[in-house]
């Protein structure tokens, strides 16, 4: 199975919100069809009605893909809706933070196939990166069609054990927040500095998103270009100083708040 086959036998979103959105957004921009997408939805966005997949219609029959895509809390409630299609050979992704392999296969019935992927929300611009694994039922047609669907919206990883996605999505599933919330603290801390408000904002987010382009595009190392801009005894430094506290500067406080997100994935798991 590829991406012909998704456009040839449909793929099913269950819940369409923020992340659903994120990726189905990603798909479109990729060219693959709207008429080949059904999206169960209760409360469509504009966005979505706008965009000319089915939507709340009857699901096709043989589905190539069911994307999981609903609250870790609602899964429970909303898998009955699918349940028609457990044991077929349309092979369930779920992206749900938490939820176990074993917990949506139970909820599908015996021999579904299931992957669990955890994506993150710049995949709605085609840079998105995302881990995925799967089931016992789950062989290399079916993962490199999970693969395949997760490339055409950034990079991808697979991963050893299920284990690793509470760590996964603690990094890269919820990271994006991170660095946006980065963006709000330096605009805020150049408006402290004196600047109009809006004039460190704009200052903050293109640093931020050139930082991170030149990263994506350079060969060199995170901590090489970190050093390219910082002068011996100049400005960086002086902020360096701060950042890289042992203690109280960056590492120890991400170190916090990765473990914190990791611990929430484990609880939404049990
Ligand atoms: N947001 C992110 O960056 C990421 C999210 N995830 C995972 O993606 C999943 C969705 O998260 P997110 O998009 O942020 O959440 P949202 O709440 O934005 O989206 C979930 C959507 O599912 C809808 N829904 C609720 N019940 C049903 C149902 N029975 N049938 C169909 N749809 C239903 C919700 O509608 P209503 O609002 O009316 O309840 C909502 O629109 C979660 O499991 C999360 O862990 C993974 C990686 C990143
Ligand atoms: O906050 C959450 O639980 C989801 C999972 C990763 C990103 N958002």
């Amino acid at each position: 199975m590829n991406m012909d086959d998704i456009a040839a036998r449909g793929m099913v979103l269950l819940g369409c919100g923020k992340m659903g959105s994120a990726l189905l957004e990603g798909w479109l921009a990729t060219g693959l069809p709207p008429s080949a997408i059904w999206v169960l939805e209760p409360k469509p966005s504009d966005w979505l009605q706008a965009t000319g997949v089915n939507l709340n219609a009857g699901l096709p029959d043989a589905p190539a893909v069911a994307l999981l895509a609903v609250k870790p809390q609602m899964m429970g409630e909303a898998l009955p809706a699918l349940q028609a299609l457990g044991g077929s050979d349309t092979l369930f992704i779920s992206i749900a933070a938490g939820t176990s392999l074993k917990a949506i296969e139970g909820a599908l019935g015996a021999g579904s196939r299931v992957v669990r992927v955890m994506p993150n929300t710049p995949a709605a611009v085609g840079r998105g990166i995302s881990a995925l694994i799967g089931n016992e039922q789950v062989h290399y047609p079916q993962l490199s069609l999970a693969r395949e669907l997760m490339a055409a919206v950034g990079d991808t990883v697979t991963l050893e054990t299920e284990a690793q996605m509470d760590a996964v999505t603690a990094v890269s599933g919820s990271g994006p927040a991170y660095v946006f919330h980065m963006i709000e603290a330096l605009a805020a801390a150049g408006a402290a500095q004196g600047l109009p408000a809006d004039m460190a904002m704009k200052l903050a987010r293109a640093t931020v998103c050139g930082a991170g382009e030149l990263a994506h595009q350079s060969e060199e190392s995170a901590a090489q270009l970190r050093i390219n801009v910082t002068s011996p005894g100049g400005t960086t430094a002086a902020a360096l100083g701060v950042l890289m506290d042992e203690d109280h500067g960056l590492p120890p406080l991400l170190q916090r708040a990765v473990a914190a997100a990791a611990h929430r994935s484990k609880e939404l798991g049990q």
